[in-house]
């Protein structure tokens, strides 16, 4: 049979493969050291580094694989994990091993973008008028602009190969003051920085030192006007395509963005007494609204128009009776060969278990019985918070209201690790890894690959 020469790219990966095959753990460190983007490539076999580690008992090298942030879900053709493969031939401490790693470690259940709290969020200093105002003159405080709802960014330059292409363009007092002077812009105090191991110096022992102030402006001024601020760098604002550009901030920014972006819209949306018509003072921070109608009655106890709006929305993978398929769907909207999971906007008075019963029959006539939590996500477009189940069918039908979604199916397993860690399906393409769709699917592939931890439900 006649052998075609390896590019450069597939010879470094079979040599990571090789030195996992024969346990070479410093060529392995090597390695991996000079390429990082190794650690989960798999070779012509579709077997990753750690299965064949796993294969062939190497603990010290499935050890430091792990310790890597290797992912230990993906399957080979047979649809093994690692973990099963180091069961099959017998290598019960690695098998342990890889039982062991809890599932926020493991990547099973790994943090969700939009999620990380970058920020210490002081809600308590919103009343503060006074602390809120030192911290706005402050020189170190740091502003981010937003065009209405659309943050201005820049593009990363550094990094060509990495998934974060944008970058929130900060900037101090004096860069934005003037823009205090409008009546239409708001100010939202978004927390101050946490305190870091860069940020312990001597300072913060002798008590010196405060975590700096973050604040997001909106304003409705004119766009371009608002670019002449970045001096010559590339900034621009996610205008044209919110939903893509929303997904490529690092892990840090898009836990602000969230934020900020959500309180926003609801300025946006509530500029107006929503009770008596009456114009609004922004409070604490910009978190609240107060009517400047002294006799309205929303001045009296706790009105939720008054503070920022969020709406719930369940998101559910339904899993069939017999546990081995799950139901996804596809809007008229989504990129051609993609399926996500169903979801719908939580109605007033219903439970979140109500809703997911509710929302699938009435997008795929399939009836839900057992419903159960698993996560959820701040998706801000613009304010949503995603409640992420997983949903047991009692019934398989499919009958698709086209109203909603265009088609809805019954995938295997098989096709839905293919498509997770192959890209080896066209006729399946799931949502990008960003979304909470995406981490439901994967979590029930992982929750099904024979892991050695059972789930309460038996999914
Ligand atoms: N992060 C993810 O992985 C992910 C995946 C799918 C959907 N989503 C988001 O979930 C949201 C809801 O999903 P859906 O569109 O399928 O919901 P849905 O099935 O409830 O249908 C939405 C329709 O219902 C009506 N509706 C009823 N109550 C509403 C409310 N409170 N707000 C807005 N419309 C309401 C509107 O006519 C709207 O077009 C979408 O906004 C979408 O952005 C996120
Ligand atoms: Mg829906
Ligand atoms: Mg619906
Ligand atoms: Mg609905
Ligand atoms: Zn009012």
């Amino acid at each position: 049979m006649a052998s075609f020469p390896l590019s450069a790219k597939e010879e470094i990966v079979e040599r990571f493969l090789d030195a996992a095959v024969r346990g070479d753990l410093p060529q392995l460190r090597m390695l991996l050291t000079h390429t990082p983007s190794l650690i989960n490539q798999t070779g012509y076999s579709g077997w990753t580094a750690l299965m064949l580690a796993a294969r062939n008992g190497h603990y010290n090298v499935v050890e430091a694989l792990l310790s890597h942030g290797c992912d230990k879900l993906p399957v080979n053709s047979s649809s093994q994990t690692a973990y099963d493969i180091a069961k099959f031939w017998g290598h019960s401490h690695i098998s342990n091993l890889l039982a062991q790693t809890d599932d926020r470690c493991s990547g099973v259940l790994p943090e969700l973008y939009f999620c990380r709290e970058t920020l210490d969020r002081q809600s308590d200093k919103r009343t503060d008028k006074a602390w809120l105002e030192a911290q706005q003159s402050d020189p170190n405080t740091v502003y981010l602009l937003f065009s209405n709802i659309n943050p201005m960014v820049s593009r990363c330059e550094e990094d060509k190969s990495s998934e974060v292409l944008n970058k929130l363009c900060r900037f101090r007092y004096d860069g934005v003051k003037d823009l205090f002077q409008k009546p239409t812009t708001k100010l939202i105090f978004l927390g101050v920085e946490k305190m870091n191991s860069s940020s312990s110096c001597s300072q913060v022992q002798e008590g010196s030192w405060e975590p700096p102030a973050w604040f997001a402006i909106g304003t409705d001024e004119d766009a371009t006007e608002l670019l002449k601020r970045c001096r010559g760098k590339n900034c621009f604002f996610t205008t044209f395509s919110p939903k893509i550009d929303l997904l490529t901030f690092s892990e840090e920014e898009a836990g602000i963005v969230a934020h900020a972006r959500a309180v926003l819209v609801w300025h946006n949306r509530y500029s107006f007494c929503p009770i008596c018509g009456s114009g609004t003072s922004v409070e604490e921070g910009g978190h609240k609204r107060r009517c400047l109608n002294l006799k309205c009655r929303s001045l009296k106890g706790v009105y939720n128009t008054c503070y920022p709006q969020i709406d719930p929305v369940v998101i559910m993978l339904v899993v069939h009776p017999g546990r081995n398929q799950c139901l996804l769907g596809r809007k008229k909207s989504y990129p051609v060969g993609m399926f996500s999971c169903l979801a719908g906007f939580i109605e007033p008075g219903e439970a979140i278990e109500d809703a997911v019963r509710r929302e699938v029959e009435a997008e795929s006539g399939v009836k839900v019985g057992l419903v159960r939590y698993i996560c959820s996500q701040p998706w801000p477009m613009p304010s949503n918070l995603m409640i992420g189940c997983l949903a047991i069918a009692i019934s398989t039908n499919i009958k698709v209201d086209q109203n909603e979604i265009e088609e809805a199916r019954w995938f295997t397993r098989q096709q839905i690790a293919e498509s997770l860690y192959r890209g080896a399906n066209p006729a399946l393409m799931l949502p990008p890894n960003q979304t909470i769709s995406h981490k439901l699917i994967r979590y029930w592939i992982c929750k099904n690959a024979n892991l050695s931890y059972r789930p309460p439900l038996d999914i």
